[in-house]
């Protein structure tokens, strides 16, 4: 809840760069959240946040109605390594390749569960088998070399599922994967969320897996949540100007959504984070910005109790319609 994270940009006159601000969302069970943005919008810093890999600059993490402290003891972090898992984009990095697929699954027990030596074994190939990499005995003793990249991403997924956590954070988990198997690990998410009482949080730059996998997306613009909602509503009734510019640099956006809405080029770039513009701070890009966009920072408004959308024109549209 109104996560914020500022890091030293380590140029002396040059103020701190402002990752994130003020960002809240609520996660709820078996329940997938898609966070979507250009780069450099603090889609990732998010997850690290909530991962503890970073202590927010302010704010604060809930996990199952308990605060999570901002600096944890080495206990806690155990634990909260254990409730929340991390998934990244390239396999390969998070996997050794002197050891086999066996040593880490055990390795991710031993490290953050207390599980009976007789037990490991059964886990491992449980875990296996639950993320497809079947017969598991002919998995255990490879080495990551010797998978393909999807199996790679599956054996990841396996040394999140097999501590049992409440939350996997999945950062751009499908990215590097050729197009033919991204679908097949998008299916293996949905199956694990509801087959694991799970939620996810996926960060991707890609919005039809964002429409394929989430129940709601969260657009992040320099940082901040520009518009929340569910998947269906912000697809399909995208409200502010930058997640109608997302949506129109889809190749097919009819894929995505109906025609219904005007379409808006994607120009300009991000702002520099260290030196933010004033009022809402998409303004310098929006076709519609009012003088009081480049003043005043536009607060959330509720369109509907679960789509809310951080700009000065719906409140003016409103308003005309009210007229
Ligand atoms: N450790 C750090 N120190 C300084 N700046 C950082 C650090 N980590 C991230 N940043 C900056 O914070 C901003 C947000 O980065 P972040 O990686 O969260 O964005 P993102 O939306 O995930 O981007 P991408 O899609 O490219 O991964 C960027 O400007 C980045 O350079």
């Amino acid at each position: 809840m109104n996560l914020h994270k500022v890091f030293n940009s380590g140029v002396r006159g040059v103020g701190g760069i402002r990752a994130v601000s003020d960002v809240t969302f609520t996660l709820q069970r078996r329940s997938v959240v898609a966070i979507v943005g250009e780069s450099g919008s603090g889609k990732s810093t998010v997850a690290r946040l909530i991962a503890g890999l970073l202590p927010p600059t302010s704010g604060q993490i809930w996990l199952d109605g308990q605060r999570v402290p901002q600096r944890m003891a080495f206990h806690q972090k155990r634990q909260h390594r254990k409730n929340v898992q991390m998934i990244f984009q390239d396999p390969f990095s998070a996997l050794n390749p002197y050891y086999t697929v066996r040593y880490h699954l055990e390795r991710s027990l031993r490290n953050l569960v207390q599980v009976p030596k007789a037990e490991i074994k059964a886990r491992a190939s449980e875990a296996l088998e639950s993320v497809g990499l079947t017969p598991a005995s002919d998995y255990l003793d490879k080495r990551p070399h010797e998978l393909s990249g999807g199996q790679r991403q599956r054996l990841v997924a396996a040394q999140a599922l097999i501590v049992e956590p409440k939350v996997i954070l999945a950062d751009e988990p499908t990215s590097m994967l050729d197009v033919s198997i991204r679908i097949g690990i998008l299916n293996l998410m949905k199956r694990l969320k509801d087959e694991n009482e799970l939620s996810f949080v996926f960060i991707t730059h890609d919005l039809a897996s964002a429409r394929y996998i989430s129940d709601y997306i969260l657009v992040m613009y320099a940082g901040r949540v520009i518009e929340y909602g569910k998947t269906d509503d912000v697809i399909d009734e995208p409200t502010h100007p930058y997640t109608r510019m997302l949506l129109a640099a889809v190749p097919d956006p009819k894929r995505l959504r109906g025609e219904r809405n005007e379409r808006i080029p994607l120009v300009g770039e991000p702002p520099n984070l260290s030196q933010l513009p004033s009022g809402c701070h998409f303004h310098p890009r929006c076709p519609y910005a009012m003088p009081e966009c480049r003043e005043v920072m536009p607060v959330d408004h509720m369109l509907t109790p679960d789509h809310k959308v951080a700009c000065h024109l719906v409140k003016s549209q409103e308003a005309a319609a009210n007229v």
